[in-house]
């Protein structure tokens, strides 16, 4: 028979923007051994080219996965986003072709939560503005406008993971708790969910945003939010660099209302450390400007390194989609002494029952079943006896609304 399911050494993986070494230990323990790892992300050309042959491919929020990009990958099989972010990531596009999307959505979460509070401390005694002037000879010793933590008050913008975990070390120092969010949250511990972003902002010391992008992010803070904000507080921004209105930020610390700044992510961000980061926050020593490493630590980069390894070799290997952005989950038993089909196709009526018939008309005993469907999307997974392996993928590609199909063995 035919050898139908992919050699693991003919499975090429891309690994973009320098994730950490733990990914690659991962992939290699799983047998992957063709892989190419660049420590910086790709334009858009050199992309297209790089991916043309990838069944995998792993990146962070700077690599830029667009319609087009797809369009060039006839081969791959499923994203590693090694960050939370799937913003950058055409997620449309991928479902479309059959492409699974997987990121980390937990393990860089306590890195950002511990950096905002730090900014938070600093921002409150003027440090920032304090150190930068120490360094050019300026000695500023003084308490005017310089703040205990201890009893302020905080606003966070999105009680997410980080935020949840932002408000517990928050609280641990004494400021007291609210939080705006789309949703009805639980909240941990003495924090307290408000009904609107004004009300926040009225009353808040320190706010803080912790949204994804999304069409209803994007801007959401400009002139209108900052001018609600109280005279003397401070605004934190690491979620995406579209959420707040920089010009306006600009414009209102121009004005002297807020005690500070701090921000880690911006519109436009340089494409690699080589590259002049240019932004009008530059003139402000009261403004914190981090280059996007809010989730940069050694032990979220690990963690981050090894979790999403292990998502793209589990689907390599087995077909699992747990915990997938954009594909229907699906938990999968190992499949010994058997084959395993893996049918991603259009969520439309008649797909099911014209596979049922393939099957039942060609002799082919389904030993074992699994189907989920996802607004545009259907992910069956069928194991069959070894013998029926390759005809079943045969009969299976011809199904009507097939996107993709493979088999496992
Ligand atoms: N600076 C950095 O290095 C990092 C940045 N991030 C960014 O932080 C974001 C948040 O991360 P998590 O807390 O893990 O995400 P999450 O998904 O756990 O939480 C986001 C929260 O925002 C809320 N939300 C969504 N739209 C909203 C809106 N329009 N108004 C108010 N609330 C809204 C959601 O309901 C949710 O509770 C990520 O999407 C990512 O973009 C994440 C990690 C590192
Ligand atoms: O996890 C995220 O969403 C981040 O923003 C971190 O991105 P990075 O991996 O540092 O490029």
């Amino acid at each position: 028979m035919a050898n139908t399911s992919l050699d693991k050494s003919k499975i090429k993986i891309l690994l973009l923007e320098g994730v950490h070494q733990s990914a690659l230990d991962t992939l290699h323990e799983a047998g992957y051994t063709n892989i190419e790892y660049l420590t910086h992300s790709l334009g858009d050309e050199e992309l297209k080219e790089k991916i043309a042959d990838a069944h995998f491919i792993g990146i962070r929020s700077r690599t830029q996965l667009t319609e087009e990009v797809f369009e060039a990958a006839s081969k791959l099989m499923a994203v590693g986003c090694f960050c939370i972010g799937t913003n950058q990531v055409n997620l449309k596009a991928a479902t479309q072709r059959g492409v699974a999307v997987f990121n980390a959505p937990f393990s860089n979460t306590r890195s950002v939560a511990e950096l905002v509070l730090a900014q938070a401390i600093l921002l409150l005694r003027g440090i920032p503005e304090k150190n930068a002037k120490a360094h050019r000879g300026d000695w500023i010793k003084s308490a005017k406008n310089s703040y205990e933590i201890r009893g302020k008050k905080l606003g966070i913008i999105g009680y997410g993971n980080i935020g949840t975990q932002f408000s517990v070390l928050a609280e641990a120092l004494g400021m007291e708790v609210y939080y705006y969010d789309v949703v009805s949250k639980l909240s941990i511990g003495n924090a307290k969910q408000v009904n609107s972003m004004k009300e926040l902002l009225n009353m808040a010391d320190v706010v803080s945003l912790h949204v994804p992008e999304t069409p209803a992010t994007k801007y959401m803070f400009g002139a209108e939010q900052l001018a609600q904000m109280k005279p003397g507080s401070i605004l934190m921004n690491a979620s995406r660099g579209t959420v707040v209105d920089i010009e306006a930020l600009a414009e209102t610390m121009r004005s002297g209302k807020l005690l500070g700044a701090a921000i880690d992510v911006f519109p436009v961000e340089p494409k690699s450390n080589d590259e002049e980061f240019v932004s009008p926050l530059r003139e402000f020593d009261n403004v914190i400007l981090t280059p996007h490493i809010g989730g940069s630590t050694i032990e979220a980069q690990e963690n981050i390194g090894r979790e999403v390894a292990e998502k793209l070799a589990m689907y390599s290997d087995n077909g699992t989609t747990v915990s997938s952005v954009n594909f229907p989950e699906v938990a999968l038993p190992s499949h010994p002494n058997q084959h395993r089909l893996l049918h991603i196709h259009e969520n439309i009526p008649g797909v099911m029952s014209e596979i049922n018939r393939v099957f039942s008309d060609n002799g082919i005993n389904i030993c074992g079943q699994y189907l989920q469907t996802q607004d545009e999307i259907g992910y069956v997974v069928i194991d069959v006896d070894k013998e029926y392996g390759e005809l079943a993928l045969e009969k299976l590609k011809s199904v009507r609304g097939t996107i993709r199909c493979r088999v496992l063995f």
